[in-house]
This record gives structure tokens, C-alpha cells and sequence, in this order.
């Protein structure tokens, strides 16, 4: 596995473009008596507030009177009743309340966050564990990867994601994963593998439907950095300015390529420099190259491109680019094309290079067309099964090892462990 994923699960925590803590949290602690929040906080019209527990029913049969005159227990279970919610000031408020199974109700009342906030308290109050929706939807779920297939959804960025989280939450991966437990039975060992391994050649893809690839776009000073963030966002995010060294900080953007969520980050121009708020933007750049998922060199177009492009890789961003891993190969750009007379056009460069002009967008599809390609070499087909959080990543690790090393009984329970969600558990 690639040693930034192997860093992540070693405990961060994945966090949502939104700053929302979302999927790999370990949500599976079961708890009894606890209410969640099931909408995002907001001034949204209407808040869903689930319960479930002794403590919990009783806290909502105490504070809900329902317009037809019947307690919660006799309210029939699955049918919406609507009534007050009363609180021990005298407060009253409208609410729609529905048992939605004989342990679980739902208590639907106005999106403002005092409304929320009150019920929740009294909830609280009665004794009620109050968990985040991430972890009331895998205790509730039979099936714990349509669970995580739900979370994700929640922090999917385009229909395109959506469309490939939303084919997970429909089976799609566990039928693989029940597949593979199969064929582990039956000791068809070799085809398990394969499909394992089928599946992990997926996992940078998946990781990538709820957080943005990252692309750099790199380069000397004054070649058009700044410029081409904002022709592929098609917006002006950042200063450009006719002098080397306009751009300091880092500037960052998330947009769609392709309908694929990217995260443009321009950085200060790279060279040597004495002045110290320079260096310190030319720092903060190399840092962020060195997270990227893919790096844009950009340069001048001219005659001599190739010279430029071998001379300034190896002088300003060292061996790392000139004998990278294969991710951060960078995708030469040849900006200001706009420029270039006849005669330096007929001796454009043979180094795979997308030439552009962002002043008259000239080349930017085709970018565009090539930053895809690089962040999504092969298309995974809309049916295929994609491991898409760091415990199916973590697990399907596990259960390899547990393969190899002829633990059948091990993995057999690791597939378990992959598809087979909390109320299943600790229903048996
Ligand atoms: N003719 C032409 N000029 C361009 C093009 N792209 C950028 N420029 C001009 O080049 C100058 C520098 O552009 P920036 O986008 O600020 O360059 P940069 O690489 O971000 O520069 P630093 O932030 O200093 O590293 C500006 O005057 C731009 O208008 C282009 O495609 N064609
Ligand atoms: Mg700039």
C-alpha cells in the first residue's frame, strides 16, 4: 500500500471538504439508551431527531402530546402523528413525531438550532446519550458498508462520486466482498486474491469520492501560475500581476474537472531568493507539492522547452521530481503559447507537454482533459465494487495477510467484519 495511505491509517481521522469528521471514525460502539441529530446543523426548516432506549421513549411520551389524544406506546408504529412538544419552561412547540420501530422514534420539529438544541437537552436530561448521525447510522445499519456508503454520500462533492457512492450503498461491494468469503470456503484461494487485489487497485480512487485530489500548479516565477487557476476554475481566485513573485501564500480552490473534485492549489513562483517573506511562500509551496496528488509544472512557451524543463526540474525541485514515485511525475505546461511566432511553433518540444495560453484559454481543455486522465489513469466501470473508507482499506489488508499466511477461519471472520453492520451484531 502507498505510504500516504499507510499514514492515514495510522490514525487521522478523514475530514470532509465541509470540516465535518465523517467516515472512519469507529462508529460500532453500541449504546442503549441515545438520540441523534439526523440533519445538518443550520437554519434548515426542518431538524429529524432520532431516539431509541427506555430512557429515551419516555423522555419523548413525557413532552410530546399528540393533536389525536393517544400516548406515544399506542401511536401506530411507521404512521407520522403531529402534536406539541412541551418543555419545563411552558414552552410549546409543533412537532411531527413517528415510531419507526418498536425501539426507534423520530421527532421532527424546526430546523433552527434552538429548537434542536432544546429537545436534545431534555433528551440528555432524561439520560440519553446524544451520538453524532455518523454513528447512529452504523448502529442502525444491517449492513455496515451501506452505512458508510450513507456517510460518504453526505460528503460526496458530484453526481459523479455520488453516482459511484450510491452504487456501493446498493450492494455492489458487498457482493464482492460475500463473494470473496465464498470463494475462501470453498478454498478457491487464488480467485479470492485476485479479487482482492482487483479491489485495492481501486482504493485511491474511492479514497478520492470524499476528499478532493489535490493538484498543484507549480513553476518559476511569472509563467502564468496564478493565471491558469484561474482559467480552469473560470473564476478570478487569485492576483495576477506582471512580477516575479506576486503570489506568496498558498491559494486554494475546489472545483469539478470532469465532473471529479479537485482541490487547485497556486503557490509562490519556485527560485532561490534572499527576500524573507519570498522564501517563505517558496517553502509553503514545496511542502504543498509534496502532499499533491499530482504537481503541474508550468514554463514559458518557447524553442527551447525541454532544456528548460530538465534544467529548472533538477535545480529547483531536486531528485524528488526527477525520479519521483509515479503519482507526482509533474504534467509540464507550456503557458503564454499566445506568444510564440510561427517559427518557434514549428519547433514545438517532443516532451509530452500541454501547451496553453490562459490569457486566451487556448489548451485548456485539453489540460483539463490531461489532469483527469493523470489523477484517474483508469476508469473504474459504473457496476464495479470500489473500497471507499480507511477501515475497508485497513480490513481488506488484514484479510489478505490473514490469506497468505492460510488463517482461513480469520479471514472468513474479516469479510464478516466488512459487510456485517452493528444491528446485526448485536442483535446475535
Ligand atoms: N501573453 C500571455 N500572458 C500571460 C499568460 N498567462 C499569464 N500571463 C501574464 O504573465 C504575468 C504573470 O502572470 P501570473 O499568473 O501572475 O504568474 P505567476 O506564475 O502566478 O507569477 P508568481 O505568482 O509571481 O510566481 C501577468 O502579466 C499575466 O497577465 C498567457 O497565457 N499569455
Ligand atoms: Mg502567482
Amino acid at each position: 500500500m502507498d505510504s500516504k495511505l499507510q499514514g492515514k491509517l495510522q490514525g487521522e481521522i478523514l475530514v470532509s471538504a465541509a470540516g465535518d469528521t465523517v467516515i472512519d471514525a469507529d462508529n460500532s460502539i453500541p449504546c442503549e439508551d441515545c438520540a441523534s441529530v439526523l440533519t445538518p446543523a443550520g437554519r434548515a426548516a426542518v431538524a429529524v431527531i432520532a431516539a431509541k432506549g427506555k430512557a429515551a421513549l419516555s423522555a419523548i411520551d413525557s413532552a410530546f402530546v399528540a393533536a389525536n389524544g393517544h400516548p406515544l406506546g399506542d401511536q401506530v408504529t411507521g404512521r407520522i402523528t403531529f402534536g406539541h412538544w412541551h418543555d419545563e419552561q411552558g414552552h410549546r412547540e409543533e412537532v411531527i413525531v413517528c415510531r419507526t420501530s418498536g425501539a426507534t422514534t423520530e421527532v421532527q420539529c424546526h430546523g433552527g438550532p434552538t429548537a434542536v438544541a432544546r429537545i436534545t437537552q431534555q433528551l440528555a436530561d432524561a439520560g440519553c446519550q446524544i451520538i453524532p448521525w455518523q454513528q447512529w447510522l452504523e448502529q442502525e445499519s444491517a449492513d455496515r458498508i451501506a452505512a458508510e456508503a450513507q456517510i460518504a454520500l453526505a460528503n460526496s462533492l458530484t453526481l459523479k462520486t455520488s453516482a459511484v457512492l450510491l452504487q456501493q450503498d446498493g450492494g455492489t461491494l458487498k457482493s464482492e466482498i460475500d463473494f470473496i468469503a465464498s470463494e475462501i470456503a470453498a478454498k478457491n484461494i487464488s480467485e479470492a486474491l485476485q479479487r482482492i487485489a482487483n479491489l485495492q487497485a481501486r482504493i485511491p480512487f474511492g479514497l478520492h469520492l470524499t476528499k478532493p485530489w489535490k493538484v498543484v500548479i507549480a513553476g518559476r516565477p511569472n509563467v502564468g501560475k496564478s493565471s491558469l487557476i484561474n482559467a480552469l476554475l473560470g473564476y478570478q481566485r487569485a492576483i495576477v500581476f506582471d512580477q516575479p513573485g506576486t503570489t506568496r501564500d498558498v491559494v486554494t480552490a475546489t472545483t469539478a474537472l470532469d465532473g471529479w473534485p479537485v482541490e487547485l492549489i497556486d503557490v509562490a513562483g519556485l527560485r532561490t531568493t534572499q527576500e524573507p517573506l519570498e522564501a517563505a511562500g517558496v517553502e509553503l509551496a514545496r511542502k504543498s507539492i509534496a502532499t499533491a496528488d499530482l504537481v503541474l509544472w508550468v514554463v514559458e512557451a518557447g524553442s527551447d522547452i525541454e532544456k528548460s524543463v530538465a534544467k529548472e526540474s533538477q535545480e529547483l525541485l531536486g531528485p524528488a521530481l526527477a525520479s519521483p514515485p509515479n503519482n507526482l511525475v509533474p504534467l509540464i505546461v507550456a503557458n503564454k503559447i499566445d506568444q510564440l511566432d510561427g517559427t518557434t511553433q514549428a519547433t514545438k518540444p517532443e516532451l509530452p507537454i500541454v501547451a496553453t495560453s490562459a490569457l486566451t484559454g487556448e489548451g485548456i481543455p485539453v489540460l483539463i482533459e490531461q489532469i483527469v486522465k493523470r489523477l484517474i489513469p483508469t476508469l473504474p466501470k459504473a457496476d464495479e465494487p470500489i473500497p471507499f473508507t480507511l477501515r475497508q482499506v485497513g480490513l481488506l489488508d488484514q484479510l489478505t495477510e490473514a490469506i497468505q499466511a492460510d488463517k482461513l477461519e480469520a479471514a472468513k471472520e474479516t469479510c464478516n467484519e466488512l459487510t456485517v453492520g452493528c444491528a446485526v451484531r448485536t442483535s446475535s
